[in-house]
């Protein structure tokens, strides 16, 4: 099999199932691959036991034509890279070659699916998050794989079982995609902060502006007949209900539902500090589009899409909880404070 993507995902993943004995072939960029090349790869998990692979184990690439070969390709750019993903693989894969998107977001799937019509394509969802450099990465928030379930995943399940790798396989992803969108709606929360994500979600206020997304994300999932699914211990919407509780009783309740390690950021604070585009079109910009086509105001996501995109473009600045909840306020109520 092959990872597309050698990042933070591609790395921890591909490499656990590279551990766990799967024939596994890395694509990236030459900065990841010459890293990997030297050092080999340390995994940590999230019960923090770590697996070291050496260098002589990988089969490395900077470019899609070497693994034409490969079964199975796990797909883990950004979702500013699925376009470009995809051209590198069409042309290149064997027909009925399995395509599994392990990406964040609702459209990516569908993208490569248009450009490798001859592939199978399924859309994944990984619950947890990944820290690290080029070098470790560790497993920083509890969670598994989810997969779309078809015949064509039973090579892939049986490597993640040899890996110790969790995975479900659900008949529907979509109701997942939404969930994990719902979570991703503190991305930007996060990287506006500037904090890892214990210290975010430990104040109220930036819990407060999560709430708010979530809330309109939700309204306008109902008017769209979609129900998302539930990840975590409580379900989306009781979730959101949760969120703005005060800070003793939320920490009481949260350890439930999910467990946080320390060094965990999210993936789009990863690329706002180091300047690259992020995911914000697919997560908040996604909310705003459901909400325009059933009529449903989504201000506070909108908000912060602007909010990310001036940060992209140069402005990025630490926003404390109280300037973004105010900030998120005075949008709701329509630019009044
Ligand atoms: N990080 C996390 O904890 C989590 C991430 N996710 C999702 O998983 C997906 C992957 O995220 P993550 O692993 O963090 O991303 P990373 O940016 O860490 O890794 C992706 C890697 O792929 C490289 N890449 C992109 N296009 C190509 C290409 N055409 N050829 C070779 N290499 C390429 C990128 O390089 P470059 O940057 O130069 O483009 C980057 O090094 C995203 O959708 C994310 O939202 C989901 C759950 C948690
Ligand atoms: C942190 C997590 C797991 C949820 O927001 C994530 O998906 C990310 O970092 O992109």
């Amino acid at each position: 099999m092959c990872v597309f993507g050698a990042g933070r995902i591609g790395c921890y993943v591909g490499g656990r199932l590279l551990a766990g004995g799967a024939d596994v072939e890395f694509v990236g960029r030459p900065r990841v691959v010459d890293a990997l090349a030297e050092h080999g790869l340390q995994l940590v998990d999230f019960a923090g036991n770590t697996t070291a692979i050496p260098v002589e184990q990988f089969r490395l690439h900077t470019e899609a034509e070497p693994v034409t070969d490969a079964d199975l390709v796990l797909v883990t750019v950004k979702a500013t890279g699925t376009e470009a993903a995809g051209r590198a693989l069409a042309g290149t894969l064997r027909s009925n070659t399995v395509v599994v998107s392990l990406q964040n977001g609702i459209g990516n799937a569908a993208i490569l699916e248009q450009l490798l019509p001859d592939c199978t394509v399924l859309p994944g969802v990984v619950e947890y998050n990944v820290v690290g450099d080029d070098a470790t990465f560790r497993q920083a928030t509890s969670g598994g794989l989810l997969v779309a379930d078809r015949p064509e995943l039973d090579p892939f399940a049986d490597a993640c079982a040899a890996a110790g790798l969790s995975l479900v396989r659900r008949a529907d992803v979509r109701p997942a995609q939404w969930a994990k969108l719902l979570l991703n709606l503190n991305n930007p929360i996060n990287a506006l902060s500037g904090l890892s994500l214990q210290q975010e979600l430990s104040r109220r206020g930036y819990r407060q502006c999560l709430a708010w997304a979530q809330r309109e994300a939700l309204a306008a999932l109902r008017r769209s007949r979609i129900e998302p699914a539930r990840l975590t211990r409580v379900g989306p919407r009781l979730m959101a209900a949760v969120l703005p509780m005060p800070d003793v009783l939320f920490r009481r309740l949260a350890g439930g539902i999910v467990a946080v390690h320390p060094a965990a950021r999210s993936s789009m604070a990863d690329d706002l500090y180091a300047g690259r585009r992020t995911e914000i079109d697919w997560l908040c910009g996604e909310v705003v589009t459901v909400g325009e086509l059933v009529g449903t105001p989504t201000p506070v996501n909108r908000r912060l899409l602007t909010l990310v995109h001036e940060a992209e473009a140069g402005g990025r600045r630490d926003w404390s909880a109280d300037e973004l909840r105010d900030e998120l306020r005075r949008a709701r109520n329509g630019g009044v404070r």
